[in-house]
């Protein structure tokens, strides 16, 4: 039985989507003043068991108890103090940040509620993110994705008429630069000092070892342990998760290209007298705080390298990009269609798509980074968040574009799965592409061949080989130089 501290409580819960067992018999507890950090490989199930917390998904079989009373639904979760930010950010765009807070919080109501609104959200946006530049009067749909995902949070975090309970975080760093994700797993520190619980989903398992009092740790739609967060290291919650920890020193396979032809380049700009340039064959990362021009740079670099007036066969540039939702997915398509649509004049035979060639490289890239689906026809929403973005990566790779520029395009995608694309990158760097990779995460950064470090929307310093580190990286994106 739920003890009189718990704030919410699943017993059994299963949950199943046609042929595939989402959750399969979940018992999970919140108590208060806990933070849970919520872990396992994409398509666990992790998603789906926060969707019946918050009550959007009525269990097929289980129960559900907030503070001990049995209830289910959006308003029973809401009523109980459950507050959830959404892998998949789900706030408005064409509503400024105030009305979306408005949106939220049915108790912003009656004259000058807007100003309330205002106030109250620009408040907890600087609590959370201090020096953050964001405006209450701001549409959201001119935010960046990083921008988007501060503002949810500040949102649900923020008290109208009753003080959040319980705030569900669902990959909320995986579009925050290292500092904006430290400024808020200090928040979440102070929120359960405070006697506040947050579940608290990453794939970045050194986020969820520090901020985390309890692990809890989901494989194929069940937990398959749940214990201190002490009890735990990175190594043993990836073997716990079904994965192995490949260890590969940061300098491993480095590519030394630096003889090879350029394939792309830019003049520098905006004061810098740093030019971009990518040789062939190289990996090339974009580092610095996120919205200092970095995805503006691979867009800038897609523009000028795939507009042709003309019909051409061969692409010369992929992307993929960092907005799975708004650029990314083609949401009424199947899956196959999803991973082809980039290339389908290769797979085109007397004008036609050849399916059986189609199907083909689909049932590849579906065997390579381990795509969880029984069949590739199903709708990609179907999909769990990190099983889509493997999608966007398997369009871009499958490809014969000699150049890949990539949006910070590892957001959600588990552990396993990246150890198998940072090999993919490597043997296909090796054999003569390119990669331009924007990441938001350091030890990224740090597999890379040449490092770029933005701004203010310019380069402010190139780093090489051994002097690509964290420490160096930090510095020139605070000092605008090189240490
Ligand atoms: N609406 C849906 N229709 C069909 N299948 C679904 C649906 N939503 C989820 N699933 C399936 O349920 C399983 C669990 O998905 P869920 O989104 O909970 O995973 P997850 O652990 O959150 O993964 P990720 O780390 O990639 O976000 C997956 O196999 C997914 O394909």
């Amino acid at each position: 039985m739920p003890g009189t501290n718990t704030v919410v409580s699943v017993q059994g819960v299963r949950i199943e989507f046609g042929a595939v067992k989402a959750l399969n018999g979940v018992d999970l507890e919140v108590g208060a003043g806990e933070a849970i950090g919520l872990v396992g490989h994409n398509g666990a199930g992790k998603s789906t068991i926060v969707n019946v917390i918050n009550g959007v998904l009525t269990p097929h079989q289980g129960s559900i108890s907030y503070a001990g009373e049995a209830a289910s639904g959006i308003s029973a979760a809401r009523a109980a103090g459950v507050r959830c930010v959404f892998q998949e950010l789900s706030l408005c765009p064409n509503l400024t940040v105030a009305e979306n807070t408005r949106l939220m919080h049915a108790g912003l109501q009656g004259f000058g509620w807007r100003t309330k609104a205002s106030g109250l959200v620009r408040k907890k946006l600087d609590e959370i993110f201090p020096g953050n530049r964001i405006e209450a009067s701001s549409q959201v749909g001119d935010l960046s994705i990083a921008e988007r995902q501060m503002v949810e949070i500040a949102i649900n975090f923020l008290t109208v008429t009753e003080r959040p309970k319980l705030v569900i975080l669902d990959e909320p760093t995986s579009s925050l630069d290292a500092g904006l994700a430290e400024q808020l797993l200090a928040y979440v520190r102070r929120f359960v000092s405070e006697g506040g619980s947050v579940l608290f989903i990453s794939h970045i398992l050194g986020e969820i070892l520090s901020t985390a009092d309890r692990i809890v740790v989901m494989k194929d739609g069940k937990v398959v342990a749940s214990r201190p967060a002490d009890g735990f290291s990175v190594r043993s919650l990836v073997e716990t998760m079904g994965s192995v920890v490949k260890e590969r020193s940061k300098a491993e396979g480095r590519s030394n290209a630096s003889s090879a032809p350029v394939v792309l380049d830019l003049p520098a700009r905006r004061g810098s007298t740093i030019d971009f340039r990518a040789r062939r064959g190289e990996i090339i990362g974009l580092a610095g705080l996120a919205g200092h021009g970095q995805t503006e740079t691979l867009l800038d670099l897609f523009g000028r390298n795939c507009s042709n007036w003309l019909p051409t066969r061969k692409a010369s540039v992929a992307f993929v990009a960092g907005d799975r939702s708004l650029n990314g997915t083609f949401p009424l398509w199947s899956i196959l269609r999803n991973l082809t649509i980039g290339h389908l004049r290769a797979l085109a035979s007397l004008g036609t798509v050849d399916t059986g060639r189609e199907d083909a490289v689909g049932a590849d890239w579906k065997e390579r980074i381990a795509i969880k689906t029984p069949d590739l026809a199903n709708p990609i929403l179907s999909l769990s968040g990190g099983n889509q973005q493997k999608v966007l990566f398997a369009r871009a790779l499958s490809g014969d574009a000699e150049t890949v520029l990539m949006d910070d395009p590892m957001r959600g995608v588990d552990i396993g799965t990246k150890q198998e694309v940072y090999s993919i990158l490597r043997s296909e760097a090796a054999a003569g592409r390119t990669f331009i990779w924007y990441s938001t995460e350091m030890d990224e950064i740090c597999l890379c061949d040449r490092v770029y470090v933005f701004r203010d929307g310019a380069i402010v310093a190139e780093l090489m080989g051994d002097e690509i580190s964290e420490d160096h990286v930090l510095a020139a994106s605070f000092s605008g130089e090189a240490a």
